[in-house]
C-alpha cells in the first residue's frame, strides 16, 4: 500500500524550515574577502566626514575679507604664497592679501575660510609676484566642504544583517576595518542518489544519465552565501546511503539530498528519516514542481530531501533551502524578491497545485517587467533552467491564466534590461 501524503501550502512549508532557522556563529574576514557576506555589526563612524574641512575645487584657498569689496571694476590682488595638493598640509595664512593654491582634497589652509575655483580669476605677475586677481566678494565658508558635514564620529551607518555591496565596502575601507564582522557560512553537504547517475566526466551508457543536481546545488548554496561539500552520487541502495548520510552528518550544518524522496520502490530518504530517528517536517506540498520535497529535523538540523527532477530540485532549494541559508546569514531578508509582471503566454489548463513555472523575466521598453516560461516547463525539465531568472507564481485552483494577466514572479536574477531610458525632452 503506497503511503498517502497530504500536500500543504508553500508558506507552511516555509514556516516550518524556518523554525529551524537562526542567524550563525560570527566570524572576521579580511575586507577583500568579505563581498556579498552579510554584516554582523553595525558599522559606525570613526571619525567625521570630511575629517578636515576641505577644499572641493581646484583653485585658491583665500580669507574672505581680502574680498570684501571686490569687483569687476574693482579687483582685489592676492598674492599665491604655495601650492598644496591633496594630502598636504599648507604653511598657516597670516597676512592680510595673501592666498594658497590648492587642489581638490586639499585641507584648508589655517587662516583662509573660502574657495575661489581657478575659472574664476587669473593669476597675473605684479611686482615680480605670482598674484590672482579676484572680481567678487567671497563669503566665510563659500565653497569649502566642512569637517563632519557628511557624517560625524559615532554615527551608525550601516546596519547589521546588512549585504556588504561595493558600497558597504567603501564603508568599511573608509573606517578602517582591514577585517570584517560576518556571520560564518554554513557548510551543506550535498549527496546525489540514483544508480542511474553518471558523473560528469563519464561517457553516456543505455539507462543512465548525468548526474547534473549536484553541480546545481553546489552552485545555488554558493549563490545563497553557504559553503557546498559534495560528498558524490550514491546508487539507490538502503544500506549503503543510510551509512553515506548517517557518516555526514555530524561533518555540516545541513545536508541536501537529490532524489528518492517519492513512492518508489528505490526512494529510499522516507526510510532513511525513520532510520535516523528524524522527524519528517513535511513531504507533500502543493507545489509543482517539487511537490514530494521533503524536509527533515536531527536535532535541530536541516535535512532536505530534494527531489530527483532537475526543475522541482531547483525549485526546493530556492523556497525551503535558500531562506534558511540566508537566516543562518543575518539576512535582513531572507526570501526571494516577490513582485509583479504581466504574463507573456497563456497557461489555460487549471491546477490543484500553485505553479512555478521556471520564468525569463524582462522589462519591457515601458519599463514593464515581462515573464514568459524559460523553455520545456515538465518538472524533469533541465534545459529551461539555463534560462530562468525568475520563478512565475500561478496559484493553484479551478482555472487558468491568460497572457496580460498580472501575476507575481520571485526573482532570482537581475530581469532582462533595456539601456537607460530618458523623456525625450531631457536627452540634451
Ligand atoms: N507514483 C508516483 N510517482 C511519482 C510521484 C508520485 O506522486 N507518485 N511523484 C512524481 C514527482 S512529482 C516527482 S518530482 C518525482 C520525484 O522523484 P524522486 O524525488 O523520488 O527522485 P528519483 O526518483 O530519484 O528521480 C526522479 C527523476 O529525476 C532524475 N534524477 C535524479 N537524480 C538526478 C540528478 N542528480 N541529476 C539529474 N537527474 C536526476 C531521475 O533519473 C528520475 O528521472 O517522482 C514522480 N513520481
Ligand atoms: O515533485 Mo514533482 O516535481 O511535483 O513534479
Ligand atoms: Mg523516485
Amino acid at each position: 500500500m503506497i503511503e498517502k501524503r497530504t500536500p500543504i501550502p508553500v508558506p507552511t512549508a516555509q514556516e516550518r524550515i524556518m523554525t529551524l532557522a537562526r542567524a550563525g556563529e560570527v566570524e572576521k574576514v579580511p575586507i577583500t574577502e568579505a563581498d556579498d557576506r552579510v554584516l554582523a555589526e553595525a558599522i559606525y563612524a570613526d571619525h567625521d566626514i570630511p575629517p578636515f574641512d576641505k577644499s572641493p575645487l581646484d583653485g585658491f584657498a583665500v580669507q574672505s575679507a581680502d574680498t570684501e569689496n571686490a569687483s569687476a571694476e574693482t579687483p582685489v590682488y592676492l598674492e599665491v604664497t604655495e601650492t598644496v595638493g591633496a594630502g598636504g598640509v599648507a604653511a598657516p595664512v597670516t597676512a592680510p592679501g595673501q592666498a594658497v593654491r590648492v587642489m581638490t582634497g586639499t585641507m584648508m589652509p589655517e587662516g583662509c575660510d573660502a574657495i575661489c575655483m581657478f575659472e574664476l580669476t587669473k593669476e597675473v605677475t605684479r611686482n615680480n609676484k605670482t598674484m590672482i586677481e579676484i572680481t567678487r566678494p567671497f563669503k566665510k565658508g563659500d565653497f569649502v566642504s566642512f569637517k563632519g558635514e557628511e557624517t560625524k564620529k559615532g554615527d551608525p551607518l550601516v546596519e547589521a544583517g546588512s549585504d556588504i555591496t561595493p558600497g558597504v565596502k567603501a564603508l568599511l575601507a573608509t573606517f578602517g576595518y582591514p577585517e570584517v564582522p560576518v556571520y560564518r557560512k554554513p557548510v551543506v553537504g550535498i549527496f546525489a542518489t540514483g544508480t542511474e547517475l553518471l558523473e560528469v566526466d563519464e561517457a553516456m551508457e543505455p539507462g543512465k544519465i548525468r548526474n547534473s543536481n549536484a553541480y546545481m546545488v553546489a552552485s545555488q548554496l554558493k549563490k545563497a552565501g553557504a559553503e557546498p561539500r559534495y560528498y558524490g552520487k550514491l546508487a539507490d541502495d538502503f544500506d549503503a546511503c543510510y551509512d553515506a548520510v548517517a557518516g555526514a552528518i555530524s561533518e555540516v550544518d545541513a545536508l541536501i539530498t537529490t532524489g528518492g524522496v517519492s513512492v518508489g520502490d528505490f526512494d529510499y530518504l522516507p526510510a532513511i528519516y525513520e532510520k535516523l530517528g528524524a522527524s519528517v517536517l513535511f513531504n507533500k506540498i502543493a507545489m509543482r514542481p517539487g511537490s514530494v520535497t521533503t524536509a527533515a529535523e536531527l536535532d535541530g538540523m536541516p535535512l532536505f530531501g530534494l527531489s530527483g527532477n532537475p526543475s522541482a530540485c531547483f525549485v526546493g532549494f530556492e523556497l525551503y533551502t535558500r531562506p534558511w541559508i540566508r537566516t543562518l546569514l543575518g539576512a535582513k531578508n531572507p526570501y526571494l524578491i516577490q513582485t509583479k509582471a504581466l504574463l507573456g503566454q497563456d497557461f489555460p489548463k487549471a491546477n490543484p497545485f500553485t505553479r512555478l513555472i521556471r520564468s525569463e523575466t524582462r522589462f519591457d521598453d515601458t519599463g514593464r517587467l515581462t515573464t514568459r516560461p524559460a523553455g520545456f516547463d515538465k518538472s524533469s525539465a533541465v534545459t529551461s533552467l539555463a534560462h530562468t531568472n525568475a520563478l512565475t507564481i500561478l496559484p493553484g485552483g479551478t482555472r487558468g491564466y491568460k497572457a496580460g494577466d498580472e501575476v507575481d514572479v520571485l526573482l532570482l536574477n537581475e530581469p532582462g534590461s533595456v539601456p537607460l531610458r530618458l523623456p525625450e525632452k531631457n536627452r540634451t
